[in-house]
């Protein structure tokens, strides 16, 4: 038995919560943090350990609706776990993942999906890595846009809290088209433009630029500058925070803009997606200094309803073996039909086309590139001839997954 009890917490206990998270991440409390980050606090939905009364661990969902290929699914967001330093490997965490597991299936989401501050924690909850980010450092002076300027398209630069509905509103009509990008509330936005002073390491606030055309913002960025200066004169940096341009016309005008920042010579991003469309923008893409990196997570819940959520780039008539230990409903044979219109998936005895764990089934989820790199790492195993190739016809989309915030 443990020594320690699990229980969902209260509006109340968000301060000594956040302290603990604090700590546990390695900085120190601090009062702006615990607001902004108040934003995302569902209490109902935080599991906290206690152990003789202290607070020694907790893991929380946040509910959102995270989009996937060809449609969106009801999704938890599995954030806010931690440790304290004197009770890790006592098994703490493995007991707070099999309840939220459970509560989350139980609210009726098919799939959870978290990033990870350390890529080995999950995998041993089913945890697959879902999709890849690409990191870019750009030398800004070498490298330019090829596309001609839309001189329809004119840029503005803003301050976010002021333009917050419009951000809302691009952002709203555009979500649901990229895999990996989640629904925003009022709150999650209230987190998202929060910017508590210890978090800037010298750079500014955050910063807007909006793309408009005929008077209606068509597209966003959001940044920073960072000012410095070397014997060679300025060297400052535009980081940015996130990129949200539908229209080839507001995507190149954003760039140009972002790129183009006077006294600036470094513009970087570290969680633009692995087909950043820039990639094929520029005139010298090596100038990225482009890096690839793991980013979301996901984990099939509800193996039936998560496989029928999303839709199939290609006709699908697979059965898939699934071994799963954490949740047994998942696991056995299934047989997944459908296309490009929607999907059924439903148990079967037949026999096998692919057998994999729920983590590799995780890994493909969200249609980043095929199974075959899955199937060289031997965590997808073809039992009939082709099946990988017909399944990655399938499983794959025509926009990679992104993930575009870390919550
Ligand atoms: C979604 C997010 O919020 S990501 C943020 C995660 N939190 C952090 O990184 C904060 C700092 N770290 C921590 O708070 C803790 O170390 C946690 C939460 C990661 C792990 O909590 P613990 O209670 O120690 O995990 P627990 O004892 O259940 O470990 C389960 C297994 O995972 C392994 N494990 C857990 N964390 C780690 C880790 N960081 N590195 C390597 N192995 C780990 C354990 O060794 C154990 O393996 P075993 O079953 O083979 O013995």
């Amino acid at each position: 038995m443990p020594d320690f009890v699990i229980s969902t917490a209260k509006q109340d206990d968000w301060p000594a919560l956040c302290r603990m998270i604090a700590y546990s991440f390695l900085e120190e409390p601090d009062e702006a943090i615990e607001e902004a980050e108040g934003h995302n606090f569902e209490p109902e939905r935080t599991l906290l350990a206690r152990r003789d009364d202290e607070l020694i661990g907790s893991a929380a969902a946040l509910t959102r609706r995270m989009a996937v290929p060809g449609g969106t699914v009801a999704c938890g967001h599995v954030t806010q776990v931690a440790v304290v330093a004197h009770a890790r490997r006592q098994g703490v965490l493995t007991a707070l993942k099999k309840t939220q597991l459970a509560d989350i299936r139980a609210a009726g989401e098919p799939v959870a999906a978290l990033w990870a501050s350390e890529g080995r924690i999950y995998q041993r909850f089913g945890y697959g890595l879902a999709a890849r980010r690409m990191s870019v450092n750009i030398d800004a002076r070498e490298v330019t846009l090829t596309a001609p300027a839309d001189p329809s398209v004119r840029v503005r630069p803003a301050v976010p809290l002021e333009v917050r509905d419009e951000l809302a509103r691009v952002y709203d009509a555009a979500w649901p088209d990229r895999p990996g990008w989640s629904q925003r509330h009022e709150s999650t936005w209230s987190y998202r433009l929060a910017d508590p002073p210890s978090r800037l390491e010298g750079a500014s606030p955050r910063r807007a630029v909006l793309a408009e055309q005929g008077g209606e913002v068509i597209g966003y960025a959001l940044y920073r500058t960072k000012g410095d200066w070397d014997a060679n004169g300025p060297n400052g940096t535009v980081d940015i925070i996130e990129v949200v341009a539908p229209s080839p016309g507001a995507y190149a005008a954003l760039w140009r803009f972002l790129i183009g920042y006077d006294l600036t010579r470094t513009t970087s991003w570290w969680l633009a997606a692995i087909d950043e469309p820039l990639l094929r923008l520029v005139n010298e893409p090596r100038r990225l200094g482009a890096r690839v990196g793991d980013s979301l997570w996901i984990r099939i819940v509800d193996l039936p309803a998560a496989l029928a959520a999303r839709r199939y780039a290609a006709p699908v008539d697979l059965v898939l073996d699934v071994t799963d230990e954490l949740i047994p409903e998942n696991a056995g044979r299934w047989r997944l039909a459908g296309g490009p219109d929607g999907a059924t998936c439903e148990a079967t005895t037949d026999a096998a086309d692919l057998s994999l764990d729920v983590k590799a089934l995780g890994s493909a989820y969200l249609g980043d590139g095929s199974l075959g790199p899955l199937a060289q790492a031997g965590l997808v195993v073809e039992e009939r001839p082709g099946a990988v190739a017909r399944a990655s016809a399938g499983f794959g989309w025509h926009r990679a997954p992104h993930g575009i915030e870390v919550f």
